[in-house]
């Protein structure tokens, strides 16, 4: 109780300081102030999901024959580490600390360098809130503060959220030590549009699942299958919408995409559309550098978003990650092709259905290979859910009640009432 107290008073808090905060995770990293209004919204969620979670943990009760038991304990790890990727900076932060302190651990927590700002303000905030100093600790730095972190002999548990090369590391770091780890790795996630969905409803979906956060959203469906009888309605529709997407100051209360984080990711995204279209795809609308009408912002990483046609499943831009504001379209006849082709990948954090038909919609999500399954919605993310990836999107949860599994050990005491039966 003690720990849901601090828990509940530090997302009161956040919750007070929420439009400062919204506004400094805005400079931090370039989303909307819009958007940045949600992150620190989901964030005091988090925190006070697993404050309701701290005082409710409770082991199990098990008899044994002759009067004889046993208890489970549920016991925290210790020193966990937090290393975050900088396109939610802020809400990483919170989805790794509001279950590790709940679970009574200590955590140390590294910020992508692009993003150092917000999550210091979060170190304060649970000081102000009755932390016990050094409980929750930021240490800045780039990949060798994260390898020391990962191989301090100190540290219990590492809890990662980044590209899978890096991943890979940590987990080969974390063997040396026998560390548990849980990765949040990136992702090529499908969005399945069935002709019979409500077309308006999936085509917001699509918007949803590719340009948040200037597209470089971990779980986005940017691998768009849509049925080919609705294929040029559907596609006429999104591309209206991308056109009006308003870029610019994402201080601005209507600006709805800013800049993307840094000029190599720009250049990355822009080499992605370049061999989209030397590999036969076409550009249906955006892709261009932005330069907005505002003198301070000329030298901000600004693009148009982006929709890809013609595209097959074999091109890089459908393959591989991008982590910018480009939607690929592909279209299908079948149910069983389009399941075969939407598992086809490596990744598997999330994937989304848009459709009527509840059965169908149950059963393709039973068969596709991905952690976060979305049926008529994309990228939602209420706390009360765990998320996660498949495959090469990494393993562990965050968010919902197992993740309290993720940073504590269950201890089992075997209690004799009789006497001891010796075999020798
Ligand atoms: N699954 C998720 O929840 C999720 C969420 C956000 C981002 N991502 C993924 O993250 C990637 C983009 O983020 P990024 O560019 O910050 O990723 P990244 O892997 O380059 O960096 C992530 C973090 O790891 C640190 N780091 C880098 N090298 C390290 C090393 N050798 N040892 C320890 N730490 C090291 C970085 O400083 C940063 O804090 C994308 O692939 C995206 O899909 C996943
Ligand atoms: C809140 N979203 C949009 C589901 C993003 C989760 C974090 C992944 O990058």
């Amino acid at each position: 109780m003690e720990r849901s107290r601090v828990l509940l008073e530090a997302a009161r808090i956040i919750r007070e300081r929420s439009e400062e905060l919204a506004t400094m995770e805005t400079i931090n990293n370039g989303k909307s102030i819009f958007e940045a209004r949600v992150d620190i919204e989901i964030s005091w969620q988090t925190l006070e999901y697993y404050a309701g979670l701290a005082g409710s943990m409770a082991g199990q009760h098990v008899q044994l024959p002759g009067g004889s038991f046993g208890y489970t304990r549920r016991e925290p790890l210790g020193v966990c580490v937090g290393i975050g990727a900088w396109n939610y900076p802020f809400q990483i932060a919170c989805w790794k600390s509001g279950p590790a302190l709940a679970s009574g651990n200590a955590m140390v927590y590294k910020p992508s360098p692009f993003t150092p700002i917000t999550v210091v303000l979060l170190a304060e905030i649970f000081r102000e809130a009755g932390a016990p100093p050094g409980l929750f600790n930021v240490v800045q730095g780039g990949a060798s503060t994260g390898e020391f972190l990962s191989k301090h002999p100190d540290v219990a548990k590492i809890s990662f959220t980044g590209s899978v090369p890096t991943g890979s590391k940590i987990m080969e770091m974390a063997s040396k030590g026998i560390k548990p780890v849980t990765l949040e790795l990136g992702g090529k996630s499908p969005l399945i549009i069935f002709s019979d969905s409500d077309l308006e409803n999936a085509v917001n979906g699509a918007m949803m699942a590719n340009f948040l956060t200037q597209g470089q959203v971990c779980c986005n469906g940017t691998r768009v299958f849509v049925q080919s009888n609705i294929l040029q309605k559907f596609t006429e529709e999104v591309v209206k919408k991308v056109k009006k997407i308003k870029i610019g100051d994402p201080l601005l209360e209507d600006t709805r995409m800013g800049p993307l984080i840094n000029r190599p990711q720009l250049e990355k995204v822009f080499a992605f559309i370049k061999g989209a279209k030397e590999q036969g795809a076409k550009v249906l609308t955006g892709g261009e550098p932005y330069i907005p009408e505002d003198q301070k912002l000329k030298a901000g990483f600004y693009m148009t978003p982006c929709v890809l046609g013609d595209c097959k499943d074999d091109m890089t831009c459908v393959k591989e990650e991008i982590f910018g504001p480009v939607m690929s379209i592909l279209p299908f006849d079948t149910e069983e092709e389009v399941l075969e082709r939407a598992n086809n990948s490596t990744y598997g954090l999330a994937a989304g259905v848009f459709t009527r038909d509840i059965q169908r919609a149950h059963r393709v999500v039973a068969s596709l290979q991905a952690g976060m399954c979305f049926i008529n919605n994309y990228n939602v993310s209420p706390v009360e859910l765990p998320f996660g990836g498949y495959k090469k999107s990494g393993f562990g949860r965050e968010n919902g009640q197992v993740t309290i599994e993720y940073y504590s050990q269950l201890k089992t005491v075997c209690v004799e009432m009789g006497k001891v039966e010796s075999v020798f």
